[in-house]
């Protein structure tokens, strides 16, 4: 099996590389910059979700490849794919991130075999590692220039608030769009204000509770008018305090089985599948 392994250094935070990472546009632009004339096809969303496939044609040394791939992993810190068919036995591909102080450490490595045999091995030296390599740095590039841009947003902090193993979901009330779909209690962080501050703060506003921040749940997510939904775990301070719906139209605490059957806003339909994880 052949491995190839690269770096980058990106200047945002980890869970906003993560979020550029999952940008569904990020696999066509890494061809178009190659000029590899290749065509990626993902669903409509804007960012990827495990089981979301990948369609990619393109030529490689003048000749047509098709090769489809499936997400596996979406997570803040890593996005994994398989092969889902394509000219080659096996091909893995993930990206992990770590934090380097403001900056986040982006690994990616590519793990495949090729299809020819010992033939198949010089054809990976000559022409394969070198075409992987310049898509690794195309797509590297992509995510850099997506990250850095969402990193000067302005956060609007989600609390994922789990109590006995189920999460607290609440439904809009408005504006008529969005009436009727549920989404994480929250809003957008102050001036001056710490995101930590603003989930204790939002929750008592909204849920008429007292939280305690415990850490962080999937990558970020864009959302319109330059703002990027950051999502922040939560427990109530006092276990028997019950929140109630001072501006929402409703409350519900959901198991690990209910996340992904609720309609939530569409920036959170992304995070679903990093919420039932939290049940
Ligand atoms: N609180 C929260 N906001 C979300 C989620 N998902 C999502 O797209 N949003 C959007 C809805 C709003 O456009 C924005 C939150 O900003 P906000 O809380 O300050 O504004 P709002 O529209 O809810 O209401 P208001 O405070 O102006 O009355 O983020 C979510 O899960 N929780």
């Amino acid at each position: 099996m052949s491995v190839l392994r690269t770096t980058g250094l990106i200047d945002a935070p980890v869970a906003t590389v993560g979020a550029a990472l999952r940008d569904t546009r990020l696999a066509e632009r890494g061809l178009r910059a190659l000029g590899a004339h290749g065509h990626a096809a993902t669903r409509p969303s804007p960012l990827l979700v495990p089981g979301d496939e990948i369609a990619f044609r393109f030529r490689l040394a003048g000749l047509p490849v098709r090769l489809t791939t499936r997400v596996v992993r979406a997570d803040a810190d890593a996005l994994s794919s398989v092969l889902v068919s394509g000219p080659l036995p096996e091909l893995r591909h993930e990206t992990v991130l770590a934090e380097a102080g403001p900056r986040t450490l982006l690994t990616d490595s590519l793990h495949w075999t090729s299809p020819l045999g010992p033939l198949g091995r010089l054809v990976d030296v000559a022409v394969v590692r070198r075409f992987v390599l310049r898509v690794l740095a195309a797509r590297t590039a992509g995510v850099r220039e997506l990250a850095e841009g969402w990193a000067a947003r302005k956060v609007v902090v989600g609390t994922a608030l789990v109590h006995r193993g189920r999460l607290l979901a609440q439904q809009r009330r408005y504006p008529a769009a969005d009436a009727g779909r549920w989404e994480l209690p929250g809003g957008r962080v102050e001036p001056g204000e710490d995101e930590r501050d603003a989930v204790v703060r939002e929750c008592r506003e909204e849920l008429d509770v007292e939280v305690r921040p415990t850490g962080r749940v999937g990558s970020d997510v864009p959302l319109r008018d330059d703002m990027l939904l950051r999502v922040h775990t939560a427990e109530l301070v006092d276990p028997e305090a019950v929140p109630r719906p001072v501006e929402h139209r409703d409350l519900r605490w959901v198991g690990r089985e209910e996340v992904e059957g609720l309609e939530w806003l569409e920036a959170d339909k992304v995070l679903t599948h990093s919420l039932r994880e939290l049940c």
